[in-house]
């Protein structure tokens, strides 16, 4: 009997044994990335790669149905307990959500068909009402409040059972610690965890400085902080919060969603200012588009947009599958990650003189653009990282920010590929390529010479505080280097009328005013002068001490390291930076262009530091003083020796205070400290003690 019935039911079609094989493999792989991603916070794979298994796997399983599994990663929601970490048992599971992918038709079509499906409306009933929100990369967290009072925040987990993380999440500003009187006695909100792009790039800049980790993108970050066993470390990451729904609740009742969403916002989460309502599959396919063109400019990532069904009646009706609820679909956006080839590191030398390297790669559409190249930020951060030529990466775009390079997809090399170094020259301009102890970039020290500098370089020397050229900034250089008008320094003080007026909105009488300035700013200083030439750590204070050190430009520039550590605050670092930069012939040949163009200062005798009235003396000015200005007043200190400083501690000899000064008045008076008003300053200048005595 039993053979007979085989007959006459359509049996499943047998999985051949390579399926069977292949699936397996499919699961082991899936289960090994989820590890890395959900455990270890540190995937090696970029999502789209993860989702494109997946969907494979998910293909093989629907056309075996008997291969499908209850441990299959398609039938559950991955996520796992950390050691260390206490386990909660969620009241209400938290589920993943299905994503629904463009075909012919939208996504946003297909889901709202599906719906409409389910709930078996005629063609001709109205349309559903939805509700269209971002869907934020972060992580999801429950949050439980007992009275109003934040008593437990939990990870998702495997949906069942997550991860006591209250610790961390009470340093989160956003969440609320109490709640408003009134608000349900059990209360579970539910929401993501983030980290805003600014402050991602911000950690990052900041570990790179320091030789340290960086993160692969934000939500790494975001899950790695909130899964710390000490709740120090997530102090420190700054994190942020968007509520979108709710677990258990005992004490109300709602019947939409967007009705939760309004009350979350009265109790003060925060909650997405773009979601809203919307009426049908038009709604939400206009929804898709808005929020896709804003993605860029938001200030947080997003991978797509969450449709949800608003009535909560209706969406108890559609119910649940395995692991995500019928009555909600995720529509992606292009991913912001993805994997390509190196097919070769370049360099690049920025404005300020820092050498990049840059991966070319075989293009790959990533972030809703197509990219070719992507920066690996510095030497150590390649090597950190183990980048070689021909290996898989994985690319990173996110908003406006130019594309980088956040990982490498392990796999075997195929031949040895020699390790990537920075060039000994630089590749714009052949001057040398420097670094400094301790920091973690390459410079070229070709600073007036090297093409890709030159504008930096000019603006720098022509500013106020340097050769004060009025009337030459940003725009005006901007058009005389890419016009090329001028290369070098020298070249601006061969300008002519005929030269300028050629330029876009630059009329004869304002090239005449450029010139002008230019003329008189020949007769400079040798601070000024100094510091103009935009020598690596030799702000306007450096410049003065070797000045007047020194006397002469002659003698700095044939000034031997030791010789120039002999300066008042000038430390090996800076010793070494003004060293190399006078050793560029490049670089003297600029100086000496200058000077016969008629650029010169007043050269004196050296003066020994100490012989100066205020040297060793340290002096802070705050408030406005009657007659001189901030700079003026800093000016005449400075030529007396002192240091001007900015805050006031045990160490400063007298403040200077005029009108509205504030705290640091305060607190000279609360230390004891002379305080001086703008007669005391000039008696002081003329020698006198701020305690009314006389210099010895
Ligand atoms: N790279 C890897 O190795 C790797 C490994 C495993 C998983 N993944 C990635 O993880 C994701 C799969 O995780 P999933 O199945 O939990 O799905 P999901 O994370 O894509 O979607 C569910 C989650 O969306 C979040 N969400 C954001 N905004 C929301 C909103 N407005 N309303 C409701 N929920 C919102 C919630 O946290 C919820 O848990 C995929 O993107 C996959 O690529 C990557
Ligand atoms: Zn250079």
């Amino acid at each position: 009997m039993a053979e007979q019935s085989d007959l006459f039911s359509a049996p499943e079609p047998a999985a051949p044994p390579l399926v069977a094989t292949k699936v397996e493999a499919l699961r082991a792989q899936l289960n090994a990335w989820a590890h890395e991603y959900y455990v270890q916070d540190a995937p090696s794979v970029p999502d789209a790669e993860y989702d494109r298994v997946f969907r494979q796997l998910q293909a093989l399983e629907d056309a075996y149905p008997s291969l499908v599994t209850p441990d299959s990663p398609t039938q559950r929601v991955i996520g796992a307990v950390m050691e260390g970490l206490a386990s909660v048992r969620h009241r209400v599971p938290m589920l993943s959500i299905r994503t629904e992918t463009d075909t012919e038709a939208s996504g946003a079509e297909a889901f709202d068909a599906r719906i409409r499906r389910e709930l078996k409306l005629p063609p001709d009933a109205p349309p559903v009402e939805y509700v269209a929100e971002p869907k934020f990369d972060g992580l999801a967290m429950s949050l439980r409040y007992e009275e109003g009072r934040l008593v437990q925040a939990a990870t998702r987990g495997d949906g069942e059972v997550g991860e006591d993380v209250t610790h961390n999440v009470r340093t989160i500003r956003q969440i609320p610690l109490a709640l408003p009187a009134g608000v349900p006695p059990v209360l579970e909100v539910r929401g993501e965890v983030y980290m805003r792009r600014a402050d991602f790039d911000a950690l990052n800049e900041r570990q790179r400085e320091q030789g340290g980790k960086t993160f692969v993108n934000p939500r790494n970050a975001a899950a790695g902080a909130v899964r710390q066993l000490d709740s120090g470390i997530a102090a420190q990451r700054p994190l942020s919060f968007f509520a979108y729904g709710l677990g258990e609740v005992q004490g109300a009742e709602f019947a939409t969603h967007f009705e939760v969403l309004e009350k979350l916002k009265t109790w003060g989460f925060p909650v997405a200012a773009q979601a809203g309502i919307a009426l049908g599959a038009s709604e939400l396919v206009a929804f898709h588009q808005r929020i896709g063109a804003a993605r860029d400019q938001l200030p947080y990532d997003i991978d797509g947009v969450v449709y949800k069904v608003n009535s909560l009646a209706l969406q108890r009706q559609l119910g649940f599958v395995t692991r995500e609820p019928r009555w909600a679909v995720a529509h992606k956006y292009p991913a912001q990650e993805m994997m390509t080839r190196v097919e070769g590191i370049d360099v690049q030398v920025g404005r300020t003189g820092k050498l990049t390297p840059v991966a070319r790669l075989a293009p790959v559409f990533v972030g809703g653009v197509t990219v070719t190249n992507a920066t690996l930020h510095n030497l150590f951060e390649l090597r950190r990282k183990r980048v070689r030529v021909g290996d898989q990466v994985i690319v990173r775009r996110a908003g406006d920010v130019i594309p980088e390079v956040v990982g490498v997809v392990p796999a075997p090399r195929a031949a040895y590929v020699p390790n990537f170094r920075m060039p000994a020259q630089c590749p714009i301009c052949g001057s040398a390529v420097v670094r400094e102890p301790g920091e973690m970039n390459h410079r070229c020290s070709g600073g007036l010479f090297c093409p890709a500098q030159r504008k930096q370089a000019v603006l720098h020397f022509a500013q106020r505080r340097a050769m004060d050229v009025e009337g030459l900034g940003e725009k005006l250089v901007d058009q005389l280097i890419d016009g090329d008008v001028i290369r070098t320094l020298p070249d601006l003080f061969r300008l002519d009328v005929q030269a300028l007026a050629g330029l876009d909105r630059m009329a004869e009488k304002s090239a005449q005013n450029v010139l002008d300035a230019l003329e008189q700013s020949k007769r400079t200083t040798l601070p000024r002068f100094l510091f103009g030439l935009g020598i690596r750590h030799v702000g306007e204070a450096t410049a003065k001490d070797l000045a007047r050190h020194f006397g002469a430009l002659d003698a700095i520039m044939e000034a031997s390291v030791d010789q120039l550590l002999q300066v008042n605050d000038v430390g090996p670092v800076v010793a070494q930076s003004i060293h190399t930069f006078f050793a560029q012939p490049h670089n003297r040949e600029v100086v000496a262009q200058l000077r016969a163009c008629g650029v010169a200062w007043e050269e004196c005798a050296p003066v020994e530091g100490a012989t100066l009235p205020l040297a060793g003396k340290t002096i802070v000015l705050t408030g406005t003083l009657p007659t001189l200005g901030r700079d003026e007043a800093k000016d005449l200190l400075e030529a007396a020796g002192a240091k001007v400083a900015g805050s006031v501690s045990k160490k400063t000899y007298c403040v200077v205070a005029g009108a509205e000064a504030g705290s640091k008045l305060d607190k000279a008076q609360a230390l004891g400290i002379p305080v001086l008003d703008e007669d005391g300053l000039r008696a002081l200048l003329q020698g006198q003690l701020p305690g009314g005595a006389e210099f010895s």
